[in-house]
């Protein structure tokens, strides 16, 4: 009897002791991601002349800057109309929060003297320290030795956007990004992108069918980021043939509105138990997530499985990315078809939203300033003719479109911001940024910046990219809507071209303004 209550107690001592064990190992873990690791990146940092805004524990600056945009919301519901029509969209945030703050500055050389803490700093997005990057003479001097493959992109991220991009071209890295980048870059060259041309012709003209509807039906307002981002359905019911695929299609576009919504309203991973905050949410993005993946999985092996006419392959991205993935019947650095999934995801909420943005950008901004609208019709009727596009090859003379697609992209960039994570050492002058730093490059704040463009840099003036790339930007490296170097947007041409071929139909159909 006394042996047999001895031994549980023994029982439940070694119980209580593995579970108290397993508690400090879990402690232990915990404090050395989100307080000792990022303290010693800090460190590092602060060793290395960097330094910024104090950070509180867990938030890190998310606290202010959340300030920031509440004070931002309230001044844009007094008079929002002036809000949008100064296109500042920078003033509040970064600038704000460094307002008045000084700090001593060590190790630093004579050209960065000036701009660190006001242009370079650190800021904590939870318990994640970021350097924060908004000058161009700094972001080539950091770049200049880097290739492509040995940038990395922060690790922190990496699983919230998983769901999203999984291991495609934009996350992945080192020699499995050079394979990637090999397999997808042929797929966007001029002569493939050319025989996509007519399907984006077919696209855009379906949804101009539906608004000559909406506006023959006597609905003078069409809400166009809904039409074009959102809600672009195709209404051709009565084709029987085509029915099945629109069914599809239909699916594919109902999971990618749900999957953007629960994806991009993930709760935030960079503070403690911050995935746990809406677990509704987490399980939503999964959910869908998965979802996706089957419905890309599916058309996948449906594509590859169905015989090609005249061994041809199909002119669209995919079936353009399943041809270059063999050569003379070899697999040649083929992408499996789980990666092809993810380049499809990538392409899915990378590009078309991207796109769309930019289009929908360029829409209020015409509205606004209808001299461009005018301008550009004229120049339509010069290229194109009677906006009928025949050939995508035209396009190439749409001069004053691409200096309104520029105008629209430095004023309202679709990807704001491009995060980098340092896989190495990276030598600035006498500077040293440690490896293991995430970097976060502020690309709205660079296209809005006085010095670089000028009195004028909040106003709409196509006409700076006339004569210049970079629309006369003090430096090359302060215009960068498609990302810098050699992670540059691999989609940037199909960009330019999708956005010509909507815009010129739209122009050609319709001339518009604000309600
Ligand atoms: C207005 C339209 C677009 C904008 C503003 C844009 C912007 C960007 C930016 C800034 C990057 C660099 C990201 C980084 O360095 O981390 C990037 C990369 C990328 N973009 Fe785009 N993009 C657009 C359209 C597209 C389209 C249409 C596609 C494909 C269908 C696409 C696919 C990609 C991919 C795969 C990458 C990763 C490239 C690499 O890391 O090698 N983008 N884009």
């Amino acid at each position: 009897m006394e042996s047999s209550s001895s031994l549980q107690f023994f029982v439940a001592l070694s119980l209580a002791m593995g579970v108290a064990y397993l508690l400090l190992v879990m402690v232990v873990i915990l404090l050395f991601s989100w307080w000792v690791m990022p303290c010693l990146a800090h460190r590092k940092l602060k060793a290395n002349g960097f330094s910024g805004p104090k950070p509180s524990f867990p938030l890190g600056n998310l606290n202010d800057m959340k300030k920031l945009k509440m004070t931002t919301n309230i001044s844009s519901s007094s008079s929002s109309s002036s809000l949008i029509i100064s296109n500042d969209i920078h003033s509040t945030h970064f600038r704000t929060l460094l307002a008045g703050k000084n700090c001593t500055v060590r190790n630093v050389g004579p050209d960065f003297r000036s701009i660190l803490y006001r242009k370079v700093f650190v800021y904590w997005l939870g318990t994640e320290p970021f350097l924060y990057i908004a000058e161009p003479e700094f972001l080539k001097k950091m770049s200049a030795e880097i290739r492509g493959k040995s940038w990395g992109k922060p690790n922190v991220f990496k699983h919230d956007r998983e769901p999203m991009f999984g291991q495609g071209l934009l996350m992945v890295e080192g020699e499995d990004w050079v394979r990637h980048r090999h397999v997808i870059t042929p797929a966007f060259s001029p002569a493939n992108l050319k025989a996509m041309g007519s399907l984006m012709v077919d696209s855009a003209k379906n949804m101009l069918d539906r608004w000559t509807g909406l506006i023959n039906s006597g609905q003078p307002e069409i809400d166009a980021e809904r039409e074009i981002i959102k809600d672009r359905r195709r209404n051709n019911r009565q084709d029987k043939l085509r029915s099945k695929l629109l069914k599809r299609k239909k699916s594919a576009r109902k999971i990618k509105r749900d999957a953007n919504h629960a994806l991009q309203n993930q709760p935030p991973r960079r503070v403690p138990f911050g995935k746990f905050l809406n677990p509704k949410q987490n399980l939503k993005a999964k959910t869908l997530g998965k979802e996706v993946d089957e419905l890309l999985r599916s058309i996948i092996t449906e594509r590859r499985e169905k015989p090609r006419t005249g061994n041809k392959p199909e002119q669209d991205l995919l079936g353009l990315l399943l041809a270059d993935n063999t050569v003379d019947g070899r697999k040649k650095r083929a992408l499996t078809t789980k990666e092809l999934v993810d380049e499809c995801k990538t392409f899915f909420f990378g590009g078309h939203e991207t796109t769309a943005l930019a289009l929908t950008w360029t829409l209020l901004l015409l509205g606004l300033h209808p001299e461009w609208q005018e301008e550009l019709r004229e120049e339509i009727k010069h290229v194109v003719g009677d906006g009928e596009i025949v050939d995508a090859t035209m396009l190439v003379g749409l001069k004053k479109m691409e200096w309104v697609m520029n105008e629209v992209l430095r004023l309202y960039p679709p990807a704001p911001n491009v995060q980098r994570q340092a896989r190495q050492d990276i030598q600035v002058d006498n500077l040293v940024i440690p490896n293991g730093t995430n970097m976060w490059i502020d690309v709205v704040s660079m296209h809005h910046d006085e010095n670089l463009w000028g009195k004028d840099v909040n106003e709409f003036k196509p006409e700076r990219f006339k004569d210049n790339i970079h629309g006369g930007c003090n430096h090359k490296m302060g215009f960068l809507p498609f990302g810098f170097g050699g992670r540059m947007c691999v989609g940037k041409n199909l960009t330019n071209m999708e956005y010509k071929i909507v815009l010129t139909l739209i122009l050609s159909r319709f001339s518009f303004s604000i309600p």
